[in-house]
């Protein structure tokens, strides 16, 4: 594969992202890649910095530093940071959905999905009165946006209820409609925060089967932040992992599950599973660290600048040997170090499961 058709197959490219509020900083020397017809999953603890991410695609951030490039399928590209915001989803095809519904509850299904339209039908009427009435292109236009909304109102499952008010759907179909919604712009990237929230578990798999539609039916690419392990195994081609504002893994979604630095990090596994996992790598270590629970002194909230700090710590080693980390070093970070220890192979050969049970959560709950 040659560096063209590399850079054509990523459609967004985040080079050296930083973030930061007063002296918090919140992503920090972020890169990754989002390929072309793929679905990547940024996850990550809460606080890990994956909207603020969402937030600089999209341009409700401009970044403190970084590049972040979308290549559009015609071969045009756009640096998303030098963008006026509007221009973002207009020009550069960007699609967003929030956490919390955004949708016009008072209006029915279908205009919901008209109004995200509200732009070409403008454009078709010439931005006048007259040309709502007179111009054929208008009507033509009219005609193809009544047609889209059809389509994706088919897609969502929701056709039966077109002339409902939005607020009237159970949650489930209301986050469906607001992926429905953002498809009628015909993105080529579309970011997704959160879209599984407060889903139960048939709801959810509409939800599976609505993206991995878009993903094999459509030219769009996905990007999605989710808590739902179900739901990122299951449909993603390729996870992104943040813990305190920066990357600690990326892969498929099975290098990701197995990787130590996010099994300590973002335990988004069974707690057997953490366990089988860790004796499997030999890291006996990291279950005893899960044990703790979630390091609270090294936490968002607790340091206003938490990801700098020349402050170093000495954490006692199970085999008498002591291991220095950064102050602020996040789990992934002490996994990392503890990793570089000498271990005896005889040692390693014979790990065995504490037989403890992993009480550590994701650290925080859901919003
Ligand atoms: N506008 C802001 N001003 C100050 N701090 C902010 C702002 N937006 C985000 N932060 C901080 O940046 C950090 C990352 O927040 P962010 O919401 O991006 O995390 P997240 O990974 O999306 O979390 P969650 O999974 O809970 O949604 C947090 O410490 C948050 O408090």
């Amino acid at each position: 594969m040659n560096a063209t058709t590399q850079m054509n197959d990523a459609i967004l490219q985040v080079e050296h992202l930083s973030m930061k509020f007063g002296g918090l900083v919140a992503i920090g020397d972020l890169s990754f890649t989002a390929r072309r017809g793929e679905i990547t999953a940024l996850i990550g603890p809460n606080g890990a910095g994956k909207t603020t991410v969402f937030n600089c695609i999209t341009g409700f951030y401009k970044p403190s530093e970084g590049m972040i490039t979308l290549n559009r399928a015609d071969g045009s590209s756009y640096l998303l940071e030098r963008l006026p915001n509007h221009e973002i989803p207009a020009r550069a095809k960007v699609a967003r959905t929030f956490q919390n519904i955004r949708l016009f509850s008072g209006m029915t299904l279908l205009e919901n999905l008209l109004v995200a339209q509200h732009n070409k039908l403008m454009k078709a009427s010439g931005y006048t009165v007259l040309g709502l009435f007179g111009f054929s292109g208008y009507r033509k236009a009219s005609a193809e946006s009544m047609e889209l909304a059809r389509h994706w109102l088919e897609k969502a499952d929701l056709v039966d209820r077109a002339d409902d008010p939005a607020g009237d759907l159970p949650y489930g179909a209301q986050r469906r409609l607001e992926i429905a919604r953002a498809m009628c712009t015909g993105p080529e990237l579309l970011c997704l925060d959160e879209p599984a929230a407060g889903l139960n578990p048939k709801e959810s798999a509409a939800l599976n089967e609505l993206l991995m539609d878009i993903k094999n039916n459509t030219g769009t690419s996905i990007l999605l932040i989710e808590h739902d392990m179900s739901v990122v195994m299951q449909i993603s081609d390729h996870v992104v992992v943040l813990e305190y504002g920066r990357k600690i893994s990326d892969g498929n979604p099975q290098s990701v599950r197995t990787d130590p630095r996010v099994i300590a990090a973002y335990l988004g596994v069974d707690d057997e599973e953490v366990e089988t996992v860790l004796t499997e790598v030999g890291d006996e270590d990291v279950i005893e660290q899960l044990d703790i629970g979630p390091d609270a002194a090294h936490g968002p909230g607790t340091s206003s600048s938490y990801l700098a700090g020349p402050v170093t710590d000495t954490v006692g080693h199970s085999e008498g040997e002591r291991v220095t980390v950064s102050k602020g070093a996040s789990k992934a970070a002490q996994v990392d170090a503890r990793a570089n220890l000498p271990r005896k192979p005889s040692e390693r050969a014979t790990a065995k499961p504490t037989g403890k049970s992993s009480t550590a959560k994701p650290r925080g709950g859901r919003k």
